[in-house]
């Protein structure tokens, strides 16, 4: 296969992929010529985190890796981080953009398989299933009505009516629910769901609530004693979204006092680092409650997507510098740079960096075939495609470097 030649060869970049993500990202890293792949089936501790990611040009990672900036400190040849998942909250994003490095994900892959299984998290706890289902295990039989309900007509209330949160609001009207949602942002309404008043009025008119909010300062532990109680008694709360978004002794203390009728949580404050250790929980060992291993987003069908997906992207930025749809970085979407070579700088949004920046190119006398450039509030983001040779490429690289404020620099051939 002839490979079209990077800063350095392709075969040299290697690539960490933690947490058993699908064989679809091995595979489309190696098509595009990156056979450098180091696969781990689980997160790392954290100091053989360190010391992998080291040595690691590019890393892909799911949500149990913490990407601090004390790991980032370590990742000095570190060029791009794939999350190959929707969520991005382990990586410290601010760190990683201050050391240069853009953050990928797959924003869309695990949507449905998410909403998919709170739809049927939400018939089952109408139901009582999940009681009926621990009685009958241990030799019990109690074929009674009470307590069991059509989920037609009820209330679901949404808290986050994003990606996830609408298809949940479309697949429920389906079955004939009532959809009421909160949000911070204004939302468009679909099919017949309404905003309500706040997330006091969505609480204490829903039959049951699902959260679909991302992890960030405004929803760490949004829901405590003060929100359950203010919900139904009866109620139900299901929990797909993010452990920290919920108090979960005050959950467990709304289900001991019957308050609530149930809950379904796929997500902890705490989650075991690997399949096989003890997973701790005050939730456990309560028949109405519905435990899983935070696999909202673990279907083969989303995991084979998000795989093709992440990996793309890394291929995208390592192969050709365009880093549309990074979560933490300015998005430049470049064309191909066939018969020019690509420089790439990236630096402190200070004044003053782009005029050194162009001064040294008038300075080279190259001819620039084209100069993108996108900055936010902490980094600047140049490419600068030129008609040079690789060493007036190298020489004008090593200036660009000395340039004060620069985070990273690279040429690709
Ligand atoms: N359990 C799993 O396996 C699994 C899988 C995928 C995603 N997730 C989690 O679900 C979250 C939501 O995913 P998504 O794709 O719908 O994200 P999204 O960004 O499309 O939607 C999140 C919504 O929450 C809203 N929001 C933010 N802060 C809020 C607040 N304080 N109050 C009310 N609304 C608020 C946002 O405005 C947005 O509309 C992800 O961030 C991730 O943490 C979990
Ligand atoms: O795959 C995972 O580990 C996380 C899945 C989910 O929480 C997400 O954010 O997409």
């Amino acid at each position: 296969m002839s490979l079209k030649k990077t800063s350095f060869p392709k075969q040299d970049i290697r690539v960490l992929l933690l947490e058993g993500v699908s064989q679809t990202a091995v595979d489309a890293l190696r098509a595009a010529g990156y056979s450098q792949i180091e696969y781990h089936a689980k997160a790392l501790p954290e100091d053989e985190l360190k010391a992998r990611i080291a040595e690691a040009h590019i890393v892909g990672l799911r949500s149990r890796t913490q990407l601090t900036a004390e790991v980032l400190a370590e990742a000095k040849r570190l060029i791009a981080i794939g999350c190959f998942c929707i969520g991005t909250n382990q990586v410290d994003l601010d760190a990683a953009e201050l050391a240069g490095i853009p953050v990928f994900n797959a924003p869309y892959s695990n949507t449905r398989s998410v909403a998919e299984l709170v739809l049927a998290q939400t018939v089952m706890l109408m139901r009582g299933i999940p009681q009926k289902s621990a009685q009958c295990h241990r030799g019990g039989w109690s074929k009674a009505a009470t307590g069991s309900h059509e989920v037609r007509g009820k209330t679901l209330g949404i808290v986050g009516y994003g990606h996830i949160g609408t298809q949940v609001g479309v697949l429920a009207e389906g079955l004939g629910m009532q959809v009421i949602f909160h949000d911070i942002e204004t939302k468009l309404s679909l099919g017949n769901a309404r905003a309500a008043a706040g997330l006091d009025d969505l609480l204490s008119r829903a039959d049951v609530v699902t959260l679909h909010v991302p992890e960030t300062p405004s929803t760490q532990w949004m829901i405590g004693a003060q929100q359950l109680a203010r919900m139904k008694p009866g109620a139900h709360l299901i929990n797909a979204a993010r452990g920290t978004v919920v108090v979960i002794e005050a959950l467990a203390a709304a289900l001991e006092s019957g308050h609530l009728g149930g809950a379904a949580v796929d997500v902890f404050p705490v989650e075991p680092k690997a399949n096989g250790d003890v997973f701790e929980s005050p939730l456990r060992g309560r028949d109405n409650v519905i435990l899983t291993p935070h696999i909202g987003g673990s279907t083969l069908e989303a995991q084979d997507n998000i795989g093709v997906e992440v990996a793309a992207k890394l291929v995208r930025y390592s192969d050709n510098g365009s880093t549309l749809s990074a979560v933490n970085f300015p998005e430049v979407t470049l064309p191909e740079h066939e018969g020019s070579l690509r420089l790439l700088h990236i630096h402190r949004n200070v004044p003053g960096v782009l005029s050194r920046v162009n001064e040294i190119f008038s300075r080279h006398a190259v001819n620039i075939d084209g100069q993108f450039l996108r900055t936010d509030a902490n980094v600047g983001y140049v490419v600068i495609d030129v008609s040079a040779d690789e060493a007036q490429a190298a020489a004008i690289r090593d200036e660009l470097s000395a340039i004060e404020g620069t985070l990273r620099t690279r040429v690709l051939y």
